[in-house]
């Protein structure tokens, strides 16, 4: 079978870019095909962006789109070193005096033949791109174009030589392809980037700035609004959801619930100890021992009546929200409902200089205010060790653990291919934000929002950060760097605040 029909190249059949270069005023890129080989497929071909893009970006969605390969492969292309001394000694050559390049049986053959010019030889002599000032005179480079039949595009067997291609890209053709504009395939990748994250909902936009250099955070990554369920999660049931029902939506003139001691959604809410009596406090603390309900004692609201901002006594004791739902009978303007609202602050996405990508607001946030929640695949804690234990060390973590009633087989959050823009809130020991628990169903201690609130004053632009380890005991982290025990997969904390623990992870 072959692989691709027409022009369109099918995003399944591809297994990674592994070069690319500039021909004939195009980028091209070398695609080494994955999948089941056909006798008469070539597993390499040459494709100029606008194939892996899809023409004038229109096959360009998130989802069929080529482009994520091209930006794995520029990002490592990027982080290659030339580190060994023949790499060295080859990029001297190439700039200094013509570069000669053994030739295979096969490439000797070709050019004998004359083949070499044909548009379907696999090799081509570099005087094809004479025009480039980034030419490596006399080289011999990889050119497979393979030749149109009907609706598909086939490599001719019969021309068709095998060559060792164990060794791809070669030095020499990355030698080029760092020399060779990557301009169009960058501007293509931003605009899918961009184009991804205008689905997602929220009543101001999210831009994307970046002021350092002209790389786009990964195609890989896709913006959800909710989560996504992973293999052996069990999704919240809505039939399951209970509401209060002693509430009004005319009480507390005109905000929904009002008296704590008879709002059920408020059951497990913090507790207003300073209105607790003697005997109250006592029914509290046998209630607190034995997980057991405590309806009746007057409660805490989370939120400011009017602004919907945090109340400092949540801030503080990181205690989980329970919200109103669908199914209580306060109404939509219960002042319980902030977060299901959803975020109504503008975002902007951007380089930092040293921390990848980070979070900062355009408009000024106030204490307490809701900025966004956190999303992505809810996957079992046995499938996020999984991850974990797969994934290389050094790599971002987007994990996030729904522990908060759960120590032990906790669900987790995965934001790392699926999320909002909040995946991009770096760590701080000294943070603007911090997350909190928020529940609409008081009875799922497993399922529920992580919202990130204001714990500052942030102006606007400033980098929102939070604490990743918020909730570590001090004694668990040493104030000094000497003290601390460095395991394999700890990494350097940039966040460079006066009380800096020194390390991200413990
Ligand atoms: C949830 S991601 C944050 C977004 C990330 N910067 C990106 O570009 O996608 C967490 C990762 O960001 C990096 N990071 C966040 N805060 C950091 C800090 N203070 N110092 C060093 N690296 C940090 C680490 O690589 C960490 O694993």
């Amino acid at each position: 079978m072959p692989r691709f029909a027409g022009a369109t190249i099918k995003v399944e059949n591809v297994d990674r870019i592994v070069c690319h270069r500039s021909f004939k005023g195009n980028e091209e890129y070398l695609i080494k095909w994955g999948g089941q080989q056909a006798p008469n497929c070539w597993p390499y071909s040459w494709h100029p962006i606008y194939e892996l893009a899809g023409a004038d970006g229109l096959n360009g969605s998130s989802n069929n789109s080529c482009l994520k390969f091209v930006q794995i492969y520029l990002n490592s292309l990027r982080k290659r070193k030339r580190t060994t001394p023949s790499n060295e000694e080859s990029l001297k050559r190439k700039n200094s005096e013509p570069h000669s390049y053994r030739l295979s049986p096969f490439e000797r053959t070709e050019i004998e033949n004359g083949a070499s010019s044909r548009a379907s030889s696999l090799f081509s002599t570099h005087s094809e791109e004479s025009n480039s000032s980034t030419d490596v005179s006399h080289e011999t480079t990889y050119n497979c174009k393979l030749e149109v039949e009907g609706p598909y595009i086939v490599a001719k067997a019969s021309i068709v030589h095998p060559i060792d291609t164990s060794d791809f890209p070669t030095t020499a053709m990355l030698d080029r392809a760092r020399l060779s504009s990557m301009t169009i395939a960058e501007t293509k990748i931003r605009a899918e980037f961009i184009r991804d994250l205008q689905h997602i909902r929220g009543a101001k936009p999210i831009k994307l700035v970046n002021t350092h250099d002209t790389t786009s955070p990964p195609l890989s990554f896709h913006f959800v609004d909710e989560y996504v369920y992973g293999k052996g999660v069990y999704p919240p049931d809505p039939d399951a959801l209970i509401g209060c029902k002693n509430c009004r939506p005319d009480m507390g003139g005109h905000c929904g619930c009002e008296y704590t001691k008879v709002c059920e959604c408020l059951e497990y809410a913090e507790v207003a100890h300073a209105k607790l009596t003697e005997e109250e406090e006592l029914q509290w603390q046998v209630a607190d021992r034995n997980g057991e309900s405590t309806l009746g004692l007057p409660k805490r609201f989370p939120y400011s009546k009017g602004t919907g901002y945090l109340v400092q006594s949540y801030i503080n004791s990181g205690f989980p929200i329970y919200e109103c739902n669908e199914k209580c009978a306060c109404g939509p303007i219960c002042k319980s409902r902030v977060v299901q609202k959803g975020r109504h602050v503008g975002l902007e996405i951007f380089k930092t200089r040293d921390r990848g990508w980070g979070l900062r607001s355009t408009e000024h946030l106030r204490y307490g205010e809701f900025i966004d929640t956190y999303r992505g695949e809810v996957i079992t804690d046995e499938e996020a060790t999984k991850r974990e234990d797969d994934g290389d060390k050094d790599k971002e973590s987007y994990l996030f653990s729904l522990d908060k009633h759960h120590k032990d087989a906790a669900y987790v959050v995965d934001g790392q291919y699926f999320g909002g823009p909040s995946r991009f809130i770096n760590h701080s020991c000294d943070p603007n934000c911090a997350i909190y628990a928020v529940s609409y169903d008081k009875n799922n201690t497993f399922i529920y929002d992580l919202a990130f609130f204001a714990v500052r004053e942030i102006p606007p632009g400033q980098e929102l950060t939070f604490d990743y380890c918020a909730g570590t005991s001090p004694d668990e982290f040493s104030s000094s760097q000497q003290e601390i025990e460095v395991e394999d997969d700890s990494i350097p904390c940039r966040c460079k605040s006066a009380n800096c623990r020194k390390w991200l992870w413990k």
